[in-house]
């Protein structure tokens, strides 16, 4: 199968060795499924590459990907670093007990309590991202007598190939500081005359499910054109090197990601490579990959409702979720593959569009896909839903956010309740 997952003699969907069908009786539907082995398999190709070069490295998960306590326990369990972007993702990584001084903060709009947090908990390393938050962090280091290791976000002005909507490593950015405008060396000539603060290194992100290493290659050429000019005039040299996730995952048979350790050699290679040409020191490599890691591990399984037939147009199939449990077909325009998890190999094929239930016409998951003839009963499995598919679920048309299972060795665990309606009202006040 295209994706990493099997099919029993029943000719149902296996995910981790159990029976997709089975785990929707037990907990129901709209549910994701995590395989926790492939989980560790993706982190380990990160992490063992650096290991085996001989390289530095922190492989620090993009929790934005899907953040939860038991996936957070799961990157500490890997020695992964964590990337956080807020005071939710940091609250969840300190009650997964995540090693503080291996979180990272992002976010291109950090408040004052964002700060004071991450100051408060002693976290590894804050991002900054623009100016404002420069004069946030001197307060909150005074006012709590702390000192705070940073990166510098910088937008390199290199265009990754991907969707336009994730591109977030150009000039036109609302993150980071610009390169070439000379607002990035304003940001350091501010930040090293701060006491408390530490400039440890620059951090660039150039987007998201790339497929090719030459963005992150381009990308390091134009991070030492710079060092070079700051080792010159401040006699400053990057400890750190964090060049971002965004490395690509296989949705469809149309994606043909790279293995994850190509992406990791390139960026050794071409760092020895500037490190050598500049006469620099070797800097420590930080990435942050998220949909890499949890993507690909992830699936949703739905349940068939109704069926809407227009002859010679299209058959509208529908299941009991869509752009509340994934989001990213209605705003990328994101393709899926998905199968009959009750009949995968079926043979009696049809062509249908699987449509999720919002007040929406554009609430559609898949166009256009050729799956055996379903029924009323079917399961339908859409895969690698692990990346930012829980992590943007929401409650439009007030829908609960679904429950989410690992499997792991066998054993399936319920690491997120379903909402109950109950759980969805909680915060309504009465207006009688
Ligand atoms: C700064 C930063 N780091 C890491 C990531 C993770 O990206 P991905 O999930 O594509 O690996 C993102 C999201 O694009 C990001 O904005
Ligand atoms: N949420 C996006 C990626 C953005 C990542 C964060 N900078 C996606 O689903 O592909």
């Amino acid at each position: 199968m295209l994706h990493p997952f099997a099919v029993n003699e029943d000719g149902h969907l296996t995910i981790g060795g159990l029976d997709a069908v089975n785990l929707t009786k037990k907990y129901g539907t709209p549910l994701f499924v995590y395989d926790v082995k492939k989980i560790r398999e993706n982190a380990r190709a990160f992490v063992d590459t650096f290991r085996e070069k001989g390289v530095q490295a922190q492989v620090a998960y993009a929790s934005k990907a899907f953040s939860s306590v038991a996936m957070i326990q799961v990157a500490k369990q890997e020695n992964l670093s964590l990337d956080v972007v807020s005071q939710g993702e940091l609250y969840t990584a300190l009650e997964a007990d995540f090693p503080v001084e291996k979180i990272h903060m992002h976010g291109n709009n950090k408040n004052i309590d964002e700060i004071s947090m991450a100051v408060e908990y002693n976290i590894g390393c804050i991002v900054v991202d623009n100016f404002y938050e420069i004069e946030l962090l001197e307060h909150v280091l005074k006012e709590q007598n702390k000192e705070m290791d940073v990166l510098i976000r910088v937008t390199p002005g290199i265009e990754a190939h991907t969707h336009d909507y994730i591109l977030t490593g150009n000039e036109d950015s609302k993150f980071g500081f610009d390169l070439t405008n000379g607002q990035a060396e304003d940001a350091l000539q501010k930040l090293m005359k701060i006491d408390g603060i530490h400039v440890k290194g620059l951090h660039c992100h150039i987007g998201s499910q790339i497929f090719e290493t030459d963005g992150f290659t381009m990308a390091i050429e134009r991070l030492f054109q710079t060092l070079k000019g700051w080792k010159d005039r401040y006699d400053f040299e990057s400890e750190v090197l964090n060049v971002g996730g965004g490395f690509g995952i296989r949705y469809t048979a149309e994606d043909d990601p790279l293995p994850l350790s190509t992406y990791v050699k390139s960026l050794i290679d071409k760092i020895s490579e500037q490190v050598n040409e500049n006469e620099m020191a070797f800097p420590e490599i930080w990435i942050e990959p998220g949909r890499s890691i949890v993507g690909d591990a992830g699936l949703t399984l739905y349940s068939i409702g109704s069926v809407k037939e227009i002859p010679n147009v299209r058959k509208y199939v529908s299941v009991d979720g869509g752009m509340t449990d994934n989001l990213r077909p209605a705003l990328y325009n994101a393709k899926y593959d998905a199968v009959i998890a009750n009949n995968v190999n079926g043979t009696n094929k049809e062509e249908i569009s699987l449509a999720g239930k919002c007040c929406e016409s554009g609430d559609m998951l898949i166009w256009d896909i050729e799956l055996p003839k379903v029924t009323q009963d079917d399961i339908i499995a859409v895969f690698s839903t692990g990346a930012y598919g829980y992590s943007m679920s929401n409650h439009y048309n007030r829908f609960p956010k679904p429950a989410v299972v690992f499997i792991e060795d066998g054993q399936d665990k319920l690491v997120i309740k379903r909402e109950s309606f109950k759980d969805m009202v909680q915060n309504d006040l009465s207006y009688e």
